[in-house]
């Protein structure tokens, strides 16, 4: 081993012995804030809040793209002062990350029904302008947000929605109550735990060796294809899903799948996509779509695929009438997986 290399190699395992520990540390943090009401209570102190509204986020913008702003407590008891609320429905706020130095971050809905407050909801107008932002839909906001933040707010949504829909015990029918972090609720009269739930949904790119196979469902912006999505029925492994799901949705028997990667994902109301990709038998290749689930199915060549990635909206209509083909926003897991098979095609195809 050269000099060079042996510092090269030194400097590589300091690296990832630093990385490793701050995440270590910070994973432990998080582990107690959610284990330990009274630490978390003190988190609290010097935290920041992302701030909701009927599950829409507090955005500001700044050169086409949105900023999630955060509050201080001090700033937040401010403000809940000064709308008539009181301080104690901070205490809906749910624990969603911390920064590398330890700072807590938290999520707080001020639209939503609050066990804290007679008049719960505050008002959006005046909010927004104290709060020099909008309360802007998820949806309309997350493919203009950096990654970093469109996790924060994916995650700290999902979790706002499943504590507003679960206020009850579905056992006993007396209110629940959260614990500080927002990691569970507990039904005081049977101390039955209730975990907050993701629905694992699989996200398929089948492939017959030479052609990806893409799909629209009618809900879908017009234009827009994606690989075959489907939640996993109960009972099932993440294998049976897919090859039920292909079955289902274009006919074809599913050969052999490989995993790619896994994202949250916060639509309807919290997934866990997983991302494979599958082969068929090369001869099976005849589409039967499923038009209780689909609008069209069809297979694309590589260079069709290819285009379509790089293509940039918006996505009008042209003068034919029709729209151009284009890919979900590079931000879903599944762009990220077309955009492997259409990588892996090209070195496929590199004489060796
Ligand atoms: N992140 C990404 O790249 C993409 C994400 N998706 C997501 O994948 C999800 C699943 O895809 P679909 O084709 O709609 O699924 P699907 O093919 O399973 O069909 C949806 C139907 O499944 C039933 N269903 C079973 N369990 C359900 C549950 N837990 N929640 C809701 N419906 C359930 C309902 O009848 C629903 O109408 C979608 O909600 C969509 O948001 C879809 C494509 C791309
Ligand atoms: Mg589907």
């Amino acid at each position: 081993m050269s000099l060079y290399c042996g510092i090269a190699c030194r400097r590589k395992f300091f690296w990832c012995y630093r990385l490793l520990s701050t995440y270590v540390t910070k994973t432990r943090y998080l582990f107690e804030l959610k284990e330990d009401d009274d630490a978390c209570k003190k988190a609290q102190q010097t935290g920041a809040f992302y701030l909701f509204h009927s599950l829409a986020p507090l955005l500001q913008t700044s050169a086409h793209q949105y900023l999630a702003p955060r509050h201080s407590l001090l700033e937040l008891e401010r403000l809940l002062g000064k709308f008539g609320q009181d301080a104690q429905r901070i205490e809906d706020s749910v624990l969603i990350g911390c920064s590398e130095q330890q700072e807590a971050w938290f999520a707080l809905d001020l639209g939503l029904d609050s066990s804290f407050s007679i008049s719960a909801s505050l008002h959006k107008p005046e909010m927004e302008t104290e709060l020099k932002g909008s309360f802007i839909e998820l949806r309309n906001a997350l493919f203009q947000l950096n990654a970093r933040d469109a996790s924060l707010l994916s995650t700290a949504q999902a979790l706002l929605r499943w504590h507003d829909a679960h206020q009850f015990c579905s056992r006993s029918g007396q209110p629940t109550k959260k614990n500080v972090a927002g990691s569970k609720r507990v039904c005081p009269s049977n101390n039955i735990i209730y975990y907050p739930q993701m629905a694992p949904v699989v996200i398929t790119l089948v492939s017959d060796g030479t052609r990806c196979l893409l799909a629209r469902q009618s809900s879908f912006p017009k234009g827009m294809y994606s690989a075959l999505a489907g939640f996993c029925d109960i009972g099932e492994s993440v294998e049976e899903t897919i090859r039920r799901e292909v079955a289902e949705e274009v006919g074809l028997e599913v050969e052999s799948l490989q995993y790619y990667a896994s994202q949250h994902w916060p639509f309807p109301s919290g997934s866990l996509m997983i991302a494979c990709h599958a082969t068929v038998k090369p001869g099976q290749t005849e589409i039967q779509v499923n038009l209780r689930e689909l609008e069209t199915a069809a297979w694309f060549s590589h260079d069709d695929v290819a285009t379509a990635l790089k293509r940039k909206g918006p996505y009008t209509q042209q003068q034919n009438g029709t729209f151009p083909f284009w890919l979900p926003p590079k931000l879903a897991i599944s762009h990220q997986l077309i955009k492997e098979w259409v990588e892996k095609q090209i070195c496929s195809s590199l004489p060796a």
